[in-house]
This record gives structure tokens, sequence and C-alpha cells, in this order.
């Protein structure tokens, strides 16, 4: 679980947020909406302990890993890492036989849960966009995250590409109980797929029911 008591963070004497209270239960899935520089990013730096709260606490139980998939970039025709050795950067390197065959076994159940098994062998400056996406995904699953951050993943992909992607985030919600936080602007995969929204308004944050989300949350100044 995950909970925020009075939460507050400044920038020097800017204030993001103030006297945020939430919980996020064990397998929820959820969205994290508001206009730009309402302070989501700010929100889930706090809960990664990349940056600090001004005032109020986080609980967070330490033991959970937490996997991270930014925003999509795109990457050159040139890269030199297929989708295995990408998906492998993030395991330390080891001389050790039988730290490398755990490794591997790792690799090929997180290239199987993220369906990379069939293209683990393309150039990564080759796939589509959406299996470039999938290769962080599977990046992001290498020390056993609880909890998933998906910051504006399923930006600047097709339509049908986001779909796929947050298909393939919904099953390993489900499967393995994944805590799924979705920072999003995008109104339509909100409604589909997660079940309650945490809103960013007036400088503090929200609980909505998805039904009740409405287009006007994702634009309104924050
Ligand atoms: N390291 C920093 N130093 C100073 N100000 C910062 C820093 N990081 C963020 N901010 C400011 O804090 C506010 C919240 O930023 P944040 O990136 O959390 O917003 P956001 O909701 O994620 O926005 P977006 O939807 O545009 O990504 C913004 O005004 C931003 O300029």
């Amino acid at each position: 679980m995950i909970e925020a008591k009075n939460l507050t963070k400044r920038f020097g004497k800017q204030l993001v947020f103030e006297n945020v209270n939430f919980k996020i239960n064990d397998g929820d899935f959820i969205s994290l909406i508001g206009p730009n520089g309402s302070g989501k990013t700010t929100l889930v730096k706090i809960m990664m302990g990349l940056e600090k709260e001004t005032s109020g606490k986080l609980l967070i139980d330490k033991k959970q890993n937490i996997g991270y998939v930014p925003q999509f970039r795109n990457i050159d025709l040139d890269y030199p890492l297929n989708i295995e050795q990408f998906v492998r950067l993030n395991l330390k390197f080891t001389l050790s036989p039988a730290k490398r065959k755990q490794d591997n076994e790792t690799i090929k159940r997180i290239l199987e849960k993220t369906k990379l098994t069939q293209l683990k062998d393309r150039p990564l400056g080759l796939a589509s966009g959406g299996e470039k996406q999938k290769a962080y995904l599977a990046q992001s699953l290498l020390n056993d995250p609880k909890i998933l951050i998906l910051d504006e993943s399923t930006a600047s992909l097709d339509v049908e590409v986001k779909m796929q992607l947050m298909d393939l985030v919904q099953e390993l919600n489900e499967k393995y109980n994944l805590t799924v936080i979705f920072i999003t602007h995008d109104y339509e995969l909100t409604k589909k797929y997660t079940s309650r929204a945490l809103f960013f308004k007036n400088k503090t944050l929200e609980e909505v029911h998805v039904s009740d989300v409405s287009e006007d949350m994702f634009e309104m100044g924050g």
C-alpha cells in the first residue's frame, strides 16, 4: 500500500501541492491526472525517492521495488543493441556462471511476460514504436517490482499501439497483482483501463471515480 498523509511539496517559494492525502492499495490500477505543471511527475519522484517532500509523509513499503516506464522516445536506426540486450541493460554484469544462469532465466521470463520472445533478436532501432515501448516495459520489470509507474508512456504512440501496450499492462496488473500508477493526459485510456483517478486540482489531489472523470480535467489550469 502507498499512503500519503498531508503531503506538501515546494520548490523554493513555489508551492506545487499541499495537504495531499490518498491511499493506493496493492493491485490498484489508478490514473494520475491533471493539467501540465500540476505536480504529477513530482509526486511520482517522491514515491521513487528522487525528490523529498517538504512536509507530510508518504508511506510506502521500502521492500517493494518500483518499475518506471518513461514517455516514448524514438531510438536511432543504428542503435547497437537488440531487444534482448536492451532489456538486459539494467542487470548488473556478472561473470559468475550461477548468477548468469539465473539472469538468463529472469530475462526469458520477462520477455515472455511482455510478449517479446519472438522479437528478442530484432535490433531495437528497427523495432516499431510499440515494440520499443514494450522493451522499456520489460526493462522496468527486471527488479520484480510490485509497483509500476507509467509516466505518459503511451504518449505519441498510435491509438491501436497504445491499446496494445495498455492491454499488456492490464494483464500484468491482473495476473501478478501489480499496482499500476498511470500518469496520463489521455481521457480515453483513463476511462478504459483505470478504476480510480487521482486528480490534481487547485494545488491538491482529489480522488475521483473513473465514471466521474471528464475531459476538462486534463485541461484546466493548475
Ligand atoms: N527540480 C525542480 N525545480 C524547480 N521547479 C520544479 C522542479 N521540478 C518541477 N518543478 C516545477 O514544479 C511544477 C510541477 O511540475 P511537474 O513536472 O511535477 O508537473 P506535471 O504535472 O508532471 O506536468 P506535465 O503534465 O507537464 O508533465 C512545475 O511548475 C515545474 O516547473
